[in-house]
């Protein structure tokens, strides 16, 4: 454990980090610390860069300056290879469109990257995985026989299946309704809370931005304010 006076492990630095797509700055010099354990919220209005920051930090997009480092791994030097094996095992992104595989039963949409990363038990732990989303009666199902709220708990527990440090969900709840989105957040915070997972998530709902330890508000590019509710 770390002592009173020393600062909490960092888990995501970003230091001056700029994105320009062709003569478009998207992202202007983004300062942030993030500490282990912690849970953020990222709001700000639609286009504001909220999405492509998490892409840089979850090291699905390279940025065009600055320095980035997360889990203790510079990203400055990582090609796209690199950075797929930066994330793998330490990163689970949860994406508001669920991105699963059509062709794969819930089961194996969580099981096949597990198998990849080279579990022996993939498939054990991919229905334990499922059955802690509630989902234990639907792992033999494909993604098109599902609801939109447990497509996302597909999502979910593929995300937190390989056990990662940090969690990126970018609007994890944006096409749920009320109830179901409730449920989906609530994992999402159990898992935060169990394992001291840093969690990370753009959403445009105050309520769950007021659940986290700290809210950062993006505008045109830039953190425009950082606080604790
Ligand atoms: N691949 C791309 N090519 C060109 N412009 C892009 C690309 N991706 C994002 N942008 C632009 O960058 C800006 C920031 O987009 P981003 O998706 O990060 O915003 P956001 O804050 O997440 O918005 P939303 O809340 O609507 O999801 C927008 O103006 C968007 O049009």
């Amino acid at each position: 454990m770390h002592g009173s006076s020393s600062p909490l492990p960092i888990a995501v630095e970003a230091r001056n980090v700029t994105l320009s797509l062709g003569t478009t700055e998207i992202l202007k010099g983004i300062d942030l610390s993030i500490a282990q354990g912690e849970s953020l919220a990222i709001l700000g209005p639609s286009g504001s860069g909220k999405s492509s920051l998490m892409a840089i930090l979850s090291g699905l997009e390279r940025a065009s300056g600055g320095e980035v480092r997360v889990a203790g791994i510079d990203y400055g030097p990582l090609d796209e290879d690199g950075l797929a094996w930066a994330r793998r095992g330490r990163v689970g992104i949860v994406l508001q469109s669920f991105h699963l595989l059509p062709t794969m039963t819930a089961l194996e949409n969580v099981a096949v990257p597990l198998e990849i990363a080279g579990l022996a038990d993939a498939f054990a732990r991919a229905a334990a995985e499922l059955e802690a989303v509630g989902l234990g009666h639907r792992l033999d199902h494909y993604p098109a026989q599902l609801s939109g709220g447990e497509q996302q708990r597909v999502a979910i527990a593929r995300a937190v299946a390989p056990g990662p440090d940090i969690i990126f969900a970018d609007e994890p709840t944006g096409n749920l309704d009320g109830g179901t989105s409730g449920t989906i957040v609530d994992l999402l915070f159990a898992r935060h809370a169990a394992n001291r997972t840093t969690l990370v998530i753009i959403t445009h709902d105050p309520a769950l931005a007021e659940r986290c330890d700290r809210i950062i508000e993006i505008r045109d590019g830039r953190i425009v304010a950082d606080r604790r509710p």
